[in-house]
């Protein structure tokens, strides 16, 4: 059952936090939920735990009067106390269930507040228990995929699920872009599940196209693709493709960027994946079907990859991939992790690639990129996934301008993107 707290637990709860007293702590959460907010700030326990250790240089470290000690300002014994302290409260609110991806009245998550301080323990604490919460959610999905099929409304505490980790241009956290080069959301970041309903798979592919050389919007104007994300692209099939000869497996043309670059590498074979009508027209207008070595399969990857796995081209060999890139649209994060748990390894060539070492696997790395913390939790995620699939991973970091100064998202219903670095994997079988 739901607790209701009068104002004044709320404020002693959030007192206690902020002062770091875990014994306080201890007895106002028998009763309440760690999760209440401050009216005001929109702030939680968590929120005032981390908040509370900014250091005021003019006036000292900022701890509040604890209410059990009548006033007196609690005396700091120094800066790691205080930090050991916070760690320690931040860690005991975790236990109690607290939701590491609440945002306050400032737009802010905990993590938020403590990756702008400079608090690396804390901010660690709070990644820990995303990537904890974000890894429960996905099994609890699984587990409903197999078999709960009842309407009864998830009750989970200690957790949010963070918005829109879709691939491109998904909300607040880490989806995969659904939009895939994502967009963030409010309360909380990286998700499962878009709460945009423009961003889901039967909406986007049904839609109207708005397609120019540099942008790709879907009819609620949610940006598809953008040419900022060249440099990405190149650098992604300079890694795929560094010899030619290859066979590449793109998913999602988009505005063909990377496709372009593939071409550039003189591929044996250039199979595309690409589900949208509109793609596919301009596609077949720039003469995408005819070109030499390349095929295009029309539809959704969920549908036609069933089909090419254990295929034959016209040598009889079998169909086998050296390197793959997955950048997809209005997909989330489950989407790409079914790809490569279920698919990548059947038609990546283990023995392929250059060297003969084993094929590679790329993906556009756009969840919860609105945000640090949702970006810094999925990328864990998506390495334990990755090497419970039986993957390796190489990250590469790519400095991103200043999309906003440069006046990129005008016109686009939300930036799917707000950091300074991206970080782009290669993937390659375990050993
Ligand atoms: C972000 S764009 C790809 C951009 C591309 N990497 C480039 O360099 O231009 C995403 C593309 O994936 C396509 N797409 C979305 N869902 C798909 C699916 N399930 N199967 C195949 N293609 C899909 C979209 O129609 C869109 O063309």
């Amino acid at each position: 059952m739901e607790e209701i707290e009068t104002d004044t637990q709320v404020d002693e709860i959030l007192l206690a936090a902020s002062n770091h007293d875990v014994s306080r702590l201890r007895n106002l959460l028998r009763n309440s939920s760690a999760n209440v907010q401050d009216p005001e700030t929109g702030f939680t326990p968590l929120h005032s735990a981390i908040a509370a250790c900014e250091e005021d240089t003019s006036e000292g470290p900022k701890l509040q009067t604890n209410g059990n000690t009548n006033g007196e300002t609690a005396e700091p014994t120094g800066r790691e106390k205080e930090l050991e302290a916070a760690a320690k409260t931040v860690k005991y609110l975790f236990l109690n269930g607290a939701i590491w991806n609440d945002l306050d009245f400032n737009n802010e998550t905990p993590g938020c507040i403590a990756l702008r301080l400079g608090l690396n323990e804390l901010y660690e604490l709070v990644m820990d228990a995303g990537v904890r919460a974000e890894m429960l959610l996905s099994r609890l999905d699984e587990y409903q995929i197999l078999g709960d099929n009842d309407d009864e409304e998830d009750d989970d505490e200690g957790f949010e699920i963070i918005e829109d980790p879709t691939t491109e241009g998904a909300t607040a956290a880490p989806t995969t872009e659904a939009p895939s080069d994502a967009q963030a959301a409010t309360p909380a970041p990286p998700a499962q599940e878009s709460t945009d309903p423009s961003t889901t798979q039967p909406v986007y592919l049904a839609g109207e196209l708005d397609i120019a050389p540099d942008t790709i919007l879907d009819s609620s104007a949610n940006a598809v693709m953008m040419s900022w994300e060249t440099p990405i692209m190149k650098r992604s099939a300079e890694l795929l493709l560094p010899t030619p000869g290859l066979r590449v497996l793109n998913i999602g043309h988009g505005l063909g960027i990377i496709d372009d670059m593939f071409q550039e590498s003189s591929p044996k074979s250039h199979h595309i994946i690409e589900a949208h009508p509109d793609v596919l027209a301009q596609m077949k207008q720039k003469g995408w079907m005819e070109k030499k070595g390349v095929v295009v399969h029309e539809g959704r990857w969920q549908d036609v990859l069933p089909k090419l796995v254990g295929a034959r081209d016209e040598d009889g060999e079998e169909i086998l991939f050296d390197a793959i890139y997955f950048d997809t649209f209005a997909e989330e994060y489950s989407a790409l992790r079914d790809f490569f748990t279920e698919w990548v390894i059947q038609v990546l060539d283990p023995a392929g690639g250059k060297d003969g070492d084993g094929g590679s696997f790329g993906f556009f790395n756009g969840m919860g990129a609105d945000r640090q913390v949702c970006y810094d939790v999925y990328q864990k995620v998506v390495e334990m996934d990755l090497f419970e699939a039986g993957f390796d991973i190489e990250w590469e970091d790519i400095e991103i301008a200043d999309l906003q100064s440069t006046g990129e998202w005008t016109g686009v219903k939300r930036p799917y993107w707000s950091l300074k670095t991206y970080r782009l994997p290669t993937c390659k079988f375990i050993g």
